[in-house]
């Protein structure tokens, strides 16, 4: 009995630990499962996580644990929240160890570094087709979940059934509304390109723009967003929800959002790693500008915005120089899509 769980958690920063203490407030059992065994062992002796979520008291039915074969045995629900770079890698771990039932959701938002597919593939590329996907996305910093604030989500994924029961696990009528999604694809690349476009937000905001800026950026982010999504064969009213709109309006505005701070610290006249350190957690938007702006290419996807973000991230541009190249670009009409 101890080692059962209705799910378990894997990934134990600020958003892996947020979800716990969600699901662990609906009444399910919630394994926590962390790599770093100082960091488990502070978790069980404070009964929080001090470190990413200051001041929050996990409720009873949320238990770390730092043995992942242990972790993986309680529960057939796996929910993956570690960042992009390390996705595939914490799957092959996983993957002699999962049972024969396990069910798979991630809420990393990111796409692969170098290769730039999405989530789903690495896991199909790892996992085969054997076990049911699915993908959590959507407007929702770490601390005002963990802290019980009002919160909607989406959840897509390649079964119906792992989907449903996906929303049964995690709505609370008191906090937490969740939107079953069909759009597997959209979700993922919503929640990867919206860190880029954070960024570009943030580094207006940064050299002393605007609200008529930030929100022109917004709005021509998400056009990028849904041009990109077409490509992939996303449904383009996705975008319109809370993984596409939802999810630019928060972190472009928001100096909770990493992304965001990020861009301010650039802007500001920082630089890239300085910027980075400073933050101290994850900035997906930093690897994933490089493979969303590869894939833009790739598939002859014009996203400027994102173009411009790689350059002064990656070829030594400056957030002035990008401001300047944009507002330069020849006028064109408002729902031309190609140009
Ligand atoms: N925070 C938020 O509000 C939200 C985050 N997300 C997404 O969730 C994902 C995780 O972000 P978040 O929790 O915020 O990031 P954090 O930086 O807060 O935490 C990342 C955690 O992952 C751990 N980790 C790193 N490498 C490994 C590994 N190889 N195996 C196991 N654990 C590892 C880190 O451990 P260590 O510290 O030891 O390196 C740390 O505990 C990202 O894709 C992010 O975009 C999505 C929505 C909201
Ligand atoms: O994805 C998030 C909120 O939905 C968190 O954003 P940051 O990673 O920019 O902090």
């Amino acid at each position: 009995m101890k080692n059962t769980a209705d799910i378990t958690v894997l990934g134990a920063g600020s958003y892996g630990t947020a979800l716990a203490i969600s699901l662990a407030s609906n009444g399910h059992r919630t394994l926590l499962w962390g790599h770093d065994p100082e960091h488990i062992e502070n978790l069980k002796r404070d009964h929080a996580n001090e470190a990413f979520l200051p001041g929050i008291t996990f409720p009873e039915l949320l238990i770390p644990e730092v043995d992942l074969a242990t972790a993986l045995a309680a529960s057939n629900n796996v929910l993956v929240v570690v960042p992009s770079h390390v996705f595939g890698q914490v799957l092959e771990q996983a993957k002699p160890l999962l049972r024969e039932d396990s069910r798979i959701v991630w809420a990393t938002k990111g796409l692969e570094p170098e290769t730039g597919r999405l989530l789903q593939e690495v896991a199909g590329d790892v996992l085969g087709d054997k076990y049911p996907l699915a993908v959590l996305s959507g407007p929702t910093f770490a601390k005002e979940l963990a802290a019980g604030m009002p919160t909607a989500i989406s959840v897509a994924g390649t079964d119906d059934v792992f989907t449903e029961d996906l929303v049964e696990l995690l709505h609370s009528p008191k906090r937490l509304r969740v939107y079953a999604n069909d759009d597997f694809i959209g979700l993922q690349l919503g929640g990867a390109v919206k860190n880029v476009i954070a960024i570009s937000a943030g580094m207006s905001d940064g050299i002393g723009f605007g609200a008529n800026a930030r929100t022109a950026l917004i709005t021509r982010g998400l056009v990028e967003l849904s041009r990109l999504g077409e490509a992939m064969g996303a449904q383009t009213s996705t975008f319109m929800g809370m993984a596409g709109l939802g999810d630019l309006v928060l972190t472009c505005t928001d100096n909770q959002s990493r992304n965001r701070r990020f861009g301010l610290a650039l802007g500001r006249g920082q630089g890239v790693e300085e910027a980075q350190e400073e933050i101290g957690q994850v900035v997906e938007g930093y690897r994933n500008t490089k493979e969303v702006y590869a894939l833009a290419k790739r598939l002859g996807v014009e996203m400027p915005i994102t173009e411009q973000v790689y350059k002064v991230l990656y070829q030594g541009g400056t957030p002035h120089e990008a401001a300047k190249s944009l507002l330069a670009r020849e006028k064109k009409s408002e729902t031309e899509d190609s140009e």
